[in-house]
């Protein structure tokens, strides 16, 4: 069947053109606006996405205030690195990549976030607001899965949505901000016991496990939109690819799919941040 490549690359495009001249108004009025990024430890994909998202920054005008804490930082030297940010009144956006070494208290971290500056929607405060249905800044990964659909023009509401994983950051406000556009949505999770069966109810399938190539082709019922958030080692997806593109009408890749529109939602959201503080004095 032919089908419909869904193309992160030009989606991130287009919101990243719409983001240039909203920097430059903000360059004219004294404000640059600033994303700081914390990376705790070595681990070097970790380090290659952190970098990434401090390139994206710079190449449209965003300042990347990138901070590399050693893997034996404590909680609480973490925690005051994140008040000193909080407090900084020249950064904008706070993102905590995530995972950190496993000694150290992530959910005590991410809540230390002030919610204005919880640009990537890790705060139990900015998740609960994304679920109400008001947030300003959902958790990246789930806007740019959204701004695909709406990008494409592919309808939400009615449709059966069937997310798998259910990760605080991923799965869980995916699922919601489906629902709030008025998808039907079931949640799938390591607990799940008839996986396929349930997947193949989709008609918006997005994949969100953290396993290559987990999701099989005949587990997709014909004609679903397929959405692979997965980004695994060796660039590998969540999604059998070849296989479920037989049968989806649409379809992300990896790479060029979700990736690219998650780091420029991390963008928008960082230069709305900016613009909060503005309209605020
Ligand atoms: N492109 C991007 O910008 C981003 C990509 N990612 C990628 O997305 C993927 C998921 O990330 P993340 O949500 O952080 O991962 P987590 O490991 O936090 O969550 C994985 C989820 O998948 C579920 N799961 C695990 N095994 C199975 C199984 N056999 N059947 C059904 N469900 C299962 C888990 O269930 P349970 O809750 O029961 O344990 C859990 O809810 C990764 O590949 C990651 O690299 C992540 C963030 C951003
Ligand atoms: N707090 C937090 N927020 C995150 O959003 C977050 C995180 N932690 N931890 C790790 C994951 C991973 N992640 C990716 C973002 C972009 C690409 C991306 O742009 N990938 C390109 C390929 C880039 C390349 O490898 O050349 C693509 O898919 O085309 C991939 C992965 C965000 N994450």
């Amino acid at each position: 069947m032919e089908n419909l490549i869904l193309d992160g690359r030009k989606v991130a495009q287009s919101i990243k053109n719409q983001l240039v001249e909203r920097v430059q108004v903000l360059k004219e009025k004294g404000v640059t606006p600033c994303l700081a990024t914390i990376l705790v430890g070595d681990d070097p994909s970790s380090a290659t996405y952190v970098k990434m998202k401090g390139n994206e920054c710079e190449k449209i005008g965003i300042k990347s205030l990138r901070i590399h804490l050693p893997k034996e930082t404590e909680t609480n030297q973490l925690l005051e690195t994140i008040q000193k940010l909080n407090e900084d009144n020249s950064v904008h956006g706070i993102l905590l990549q995530h995972p950190v070494p496993s000694h150290i208290d992530e959910r005590k971290a991410f809540e230390t976030i002030s919610i204005e500056k919880d640009v990537d929607g890790v705060t139990s405060y900015g998740y609960g607001q994304t679920a109400l249905g008001f947030g300003k800044y959902p958790s990246c990964t789930p806007a740019a899965i959204m701004s695909i659909l709406n990008y494409y023009q592919i309808p939400i509401e009615g449709k059966h949505a069937v997310v798998i994983g259910r990760s605080p950051i991923l799965g869980k406000p995916v699922s919601a901000l489906l629902l709030n556009e008025n998808a039907t949505v079931t949640t799938c999770h390591s607990r799940t016991t008839n996986l396929s069966e349930v997947v193949q109810l989709g008609d918006i399938v997005v994949a969100a496990v953290g396993k290559p190539n987990f999701i099989q082709g005949d587990w997709i019922k014909k004609g679903a939109v397929v959405l692979d958030a997965g980004y695994n080692k060796g660039n590998i997806g969540d999604v059998d690819y070849d296989a479920c593109s037989e049968k989806a009408s649409a379809i992300t890749p990896v790479p060029g799919g979700v990736g690219p529109v998650t780091i420029s939602m991390l963008l928008k959201h960082t230069v709305d941040a900016a613009e909060e503080t503005i309209s605020k004095h």
